[in-house]
């Protein structure tokens, strides 16, 4: 980003000090990315050498990157007794019970901003009007499909969800821009701010910062545990369950999720629900159900509560997988990324080796699931607020859902569309209802067949900014909220750094123009007139959509580094995916089956074998389906060149 290489001022200023906090191997490996960080060519590089940076960055992104918020209460308690994953999200980390429990506290990657912007500084309704609302649908091309959309959306909801607090907050959009405001107005609750009894250091490992003394709730499991299908709570999974042979609650009807008298959806999170999601909700109870199928053959001794817990075990890995090195490889569509989450998953030495000789050589060569206990580097698991704000994602979401016709009368590579439905239609209970006359099959290769929006400025959905939001129960709120504007609120509200803080915290070289964001000339003119010629103000969400993008990535570099140190995290911290994934806790055809399934092409193969083989011709179920299959590579993944 325009620095000179003259060995005085290697470190650019402004990182100076947090690198003087680091120790003296630490600084070593931080000059080391600092280099390739001034020549941008780490994704250029060979994908061992690649590879080898990522590394190096986690490293440094463990040590000083993670914060834990609030005080470690929990009690001891006998793992062999909760060999199987709670309701609650308690008894997962080995000597704490409550550690990623539901409504434990978000942790931080960095302190909270201590810049001394106002709240409504730019006015959130300005920066969504100017800079964040759609002009005209810009869509990821083959890369990315609906159902990749609707999957995150899914992850985000096993993971994360802030607690609110009884207080509203208006915003008003000021005269000046209110025309460009479909909600002149709108009301929503304040992010409950709790006390945490505690101070927190930064650097983690220096003692020279103490955090503000509140911090955020979270009200779903931050673990791994397909809480989304499954509940956060003991209500929730009870909700959910059917009782018998350990299965959970579908329709008979029309294999869709069954609904509750109010016609809200039963599934183990209902909340901001659209027909995509519920979709996918459906296809992972399937999946569920046919894994205690399974086992019932096998270990005809297990009764229901036995198949049930297992079943989740085994289901929830299975959408773990699936993110690692199917989901997250189309979003960050390169060799070095493809290498690095299979190494997360399976390690250097591979798949083959694994299976033959199991998890014998440490997290480098055999990977982190599987490691003989979790790894949380010394700060306790939760996620993360920031990791919160780099997800938000909803310019994925397009405007309008094209309907295909799944039995033409001639068999084209593409199913014709015939219809389209305004997105608008397509959630909450109304959207249910649409899906149901829809069907299963249809909506899943059309979703297939329809490329999601890209993660760029102008592009935010324009019916997200009069939006209905739901309550935890999955009922209408009574007064709309225009997202857009309301995610910058939500960021600044919470604390959450800004754009240029955001990435001197992580290590990287801030930027010191708006040229160094982008080339864009349109949009350099645009942040000009929203934040004048202060860098320090642009706003989070914005930086992360206005970023040139690593070619093959779907999102900004910035947003990617935290992806790289909490996806890893969420394995190696996780007992179930480490101490306890063994055939002792998921039993011996339960972990095969996790270990047969490598996308989610084999999950809807698993169900629906007509749809993948009519329709599917994509490698991955992500990317659009009429796409061309990756074309066969002969050089060895790890010794292939820079592109
Ligand atoms: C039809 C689909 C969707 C609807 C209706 C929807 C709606 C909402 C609403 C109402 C909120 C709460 C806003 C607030 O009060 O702060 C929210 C939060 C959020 N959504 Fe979505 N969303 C959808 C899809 C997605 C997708 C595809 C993503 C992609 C990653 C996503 C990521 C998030 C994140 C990260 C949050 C913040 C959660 C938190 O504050 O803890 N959503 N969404």
């Amino acid at each position: 980003m325009g620095f000179s290489f003259s060995p005085k001022n290697f470190v650019h200023p402004q990182l100076k000090p947090l690198v003087a906090k680091m120790s003296f191997v630490d600084a070593f490996l931080f000059y080391i990315i600092h280099l390739m960080d001034k020549y941008e060519v780490w994704h250029r590089l060979p994908v061992l050498l690649g590879v080898a940076y990522l590394g190096i960055r986690r490293h440094l992104h463990q040590r000083y990157n993670l914060l834990h918020v609030g005080d470690i209460k929990g009690r001891k308690y006998d793992t062999d007794e909760y060999c199987y994953r709670t309701a609650d999200g308690k008894c997962n980390h080995p000597s704490d019970d409550r550690i990623g429990s539901q409504g434990t506290f978000f942790g931080r990657n960095m302190p909270p901003s201590n810049l001394p912007y106002e709240l409504l500084e730019p006015h959130p309704s300005v920066v969504a009007a100017k800079l964040l609302a759609r002009k005209e649908f810009i869509d990821n091309g083959k890369q990315f499909n609906l159902i990749a959309c609707s999957w995150i959306q899914f992850m985000i909801h096993d993971w994360i969800d802030h607690m609110e607090d009884t207080q509203q907050v208006e915003i008003r959009a000021p005269d000046n821009i209110a025309d460009a405001c479909p909600l002149k107005s709108f009301k929503f609750l304040k992010t409950k701010q709790v006390p945490t009894n505690t101070t927190t250091s930064w650097p983690s490992k220096g003692n020279n910062f103490l955090m503000d003394n509140t911090g955020s709730l979270n009200t779903r499991t931050p673990w791994w545990d397909g809480s989304v299908i499954y509940g956060n709570n003991k209500e929730g999974m009870e909700r959910i369950r059917s009782f018998k042979d350990g299965k959970l609650k579908i329709s008979d009807k029309d294999g869709l999720l069954e609904h509750d008298e109010k016609g809200i959806p039963i599934s183990g999170d209902v909340r901001n629900c659209w027909a995509g999601f519920s979709l996918l909700q459906a296809l992972f109870v399937k999946e569920h159900n046919t894994v205690c199928d399974m086992i019932m053959v096998h270990y005809p001794e297990f009764d229901d509560e036995k198949l049930y817990q297992h079943a989740r075990l085994v289901t929830s890995a299975v959408i773990a997988k699936i993110h690692t090195i199917d989901w997250t490889v189309e979003l960050l569509k390169t060799d070095t990324l493809v290498a690095g989450m299979r190494i997360n998953w399976y390690g250097f030495l591979g798949k083959r080796i694994k299976d033959m000789f199991g998890h014998f050589c440490g997290p480098i060569f055999s990977g982190l699931v599987g490691l003989r206990a979790p790894r949380d580097h010394g700060i306790p698991y939760s996620l993360t607020e920031e990791f919160v704000s780099v997800y938000r994602m909803h310019s994925l979401l397009p405007d309008k859902l094209q309907l295909r016709d799944i039995n033409p009368s001639s068999m084209d590579e593409c199913p014709p569309i015939t219809r389209e439905m305004a997105m608008r239609e397509m959630i909450g209970k109304e959207g249910e209802k649409r899906l149901a006359e829809i069907g299963k099959e249809k909506m899943m290769v059309s979703m297939g067949h329809q490329a999601s929006g890209a993660l760029t400025l102008w592009n935010y959905p324009s019916w997200m900014r009069n939006l209905v939001a739901h309550d935890i129960d999955g009922e209408d709120r009574p007064d709309p909220v225009d997202m857009a504007a309301l995610e910058i609120y939500r960021d600044r509200e919470r604390g959450v750094a800004r754009y240029n803080e955001f990435r001197r915290n992580l290590l990287m070289i801030p930027i010191s123009k708006w040229e160094d964001l982008t080339d864009d000339g349109e949009v350099i003119e645009a942040l000009r007139e929203v934040y004048e010629d202060d860098i320090e103000k642009l706003d989070l969400l914005v930086g992360l959509h206005a970023e040139k993008k690593i070619k093959g990535f779907a999102i900004s570099e910035t947003a990617f580094f935290i992806f790289l140190l909490i996806a890893s995290r969420r394995l190696e911290a996780d007992r179930f995916f480490t101490t306890n994934f063994n055939s002792r806790t998921y039993t011996e055809k339960g972990l095969e089956w996790v270990n047969k399934t490598e996308s989610l092409r084999d999950v809807i193969s698993r169900h629906y074998p007509e749809m993948t083989r009519k329709w599917m011709k994509s490698s991955s179920a992500f990317s659009v389906w009429d796409s061309s299959p990756t074309s066969t590579n002969f050089i060895p993944l790890y010794l292939r060149p820079a592109h």
